[in-house]
């Protein structure tokens, strides 16, 4: 197995992440409902020899969209065509890729959510009727040309469901929202990366990395060739003593949280008194962009209780208070105002 992992096939880093990415429905942990689901809609349109209807996978970064979108393609046994909606600026630019697309190829657009609104406009009726209008020529004289295009299932990934517009999002077919993953699903994750990387670690060792993966197969893949580096190079072995030491020096803590996480945490309790406060004000006050906060940071605060979101802003929870080493106003006897 690890000759799928020799420097030849994987000379990077990213070559790993790659190379880590399960290849079939099967093979893909967690998700039951999701895979299932989909499961079920890729048997029948095989069955019936048709495209299946178009997919939105949605959910935080790292959850597995992409992986997923990969695996649509293989398990139907046709080719992938992969680009992302920052990629697609101009409705000519989903036009060219569009009109290349052969019959039965999967379309993925990564953050579907950012592509340009005039692109948006065409791709509901690629999506509908597969036909797109060419504009030719420019001013007066300009003329639209009907293109007929080849059926094709668009898998659309968005970490913002949100802040797609309702005519896009009722055009999919089937919606996953992926859920973060358990820590009993993140330590097969983990089991089988280091298998796949020939690293022995130990059973403490797979538990106490998928504890603290903020239940993101990505990060717990990442985790495990951090300690991996560790090992190699401290001559120890891959056990819990090797994870704590890792992880320190990576600063991430006991429940997982990073640099960041901890950051906006420590921003809310001490510059805001602990919330209510607003994204962009939140944002600003850590230097990082609000979509960061609201897309990645977020969604694993208030999945780990520290954080919660209400209608006048985020607010720490008493545990995200003592998560931070300040002990809440009013937990010493006085009247808690707290969540
Ligand atoms: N269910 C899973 N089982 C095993 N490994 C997984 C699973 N989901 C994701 N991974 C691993 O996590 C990594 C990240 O997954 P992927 O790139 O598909 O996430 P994503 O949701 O597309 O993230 P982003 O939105 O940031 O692009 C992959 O390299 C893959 O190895």
């Amino acid at each position: 197995m690890s000759g799928e992992l020799s420097p030849q096939a994987a000379p990077s880093e990213q070559g790993y992440e790659g190379a880590l990415r399960p290849s079939t429905l099967a093979e893909f942990v967690g998700q039951s409902k999701v895979r299932s689901q989909l499961g079920l809609l890729l048997d029948a349109a095989t069955m019936r020899q048709h495209t299946p209807d178009h997919i939105l996978l949605a959910g935080p970064p790292g959850l597995g969209k992409t992986t997923l979108s990969m695996i649509v393609a293989a398990e139907l046994d046709k080719p992938l065509h992969q680009t992302s909606g920052p990629a697609i600026q101009h409705a000519g630019d989903l036009a060219a890729v569009l009109s290349a697309l052969t019959p039965g190829e999967v379309l993925f657009v990564d953050e579907i959510h950012r592509m340009a609104r005039s692109a948006e406009e065409m791709l509901y009726l690629a999506m509908e009727d597969f036909k797109v209008d060419i504009m030719v020529g420019k001013g007066a004289g300009a003329t639209s040309v009907p293109l007929e295009l080849a059926p094709f299932t668009l898998v659309g990934a968005t970490t913002r469901a949100g802040l797609l517009p309702n005519p896009l999002r009722d055009r999919f077919g089937f919606t996953a929202h992926l859920e973060f993953y358990s820590d009993d699903e993140l330590a097969s994750v983990v089991r089988r990366a280091a298998r796949l990387l020939d690293f022995g670690i130990s059973e403490q060792g797979v538990e106490e990395i998928a504890r603290r993966s903020r239940g993101t197969p990505r990060i717990a893949n990442r985790l495990l060739r951090r300690v991996r580096d560790y090992s190699l190079v401290h001559e120890t072995p891959g056990d819990t003593e090797s994870v704590h030491a890792a992880l320190a020096l990576y600063d991430v803590d006991e429940h997982g949280l990073d640099r960041l996480d901890r950051e906006v945490l420590r921003a809310v309790v001490e510059r805001f008194s602990g919330g209510p406060v607003g994204l962009s004000t939140l944002a600003v006050s850590v230097g990082e962009e609000a979509e960061t906060i609201e897309a990645v940071v977020e969604p694993f605060l208030v999945r780990a209780g520290l954080l919660t979101r209400t209608p006048r802003g985020r607010v720490a929870t008493r545990l995200g208070w003592e998560h931070v080493g300040i002990v809440p106003p009013g937990a010493a006897g006085g009247a808690p105002a707290l969540i």
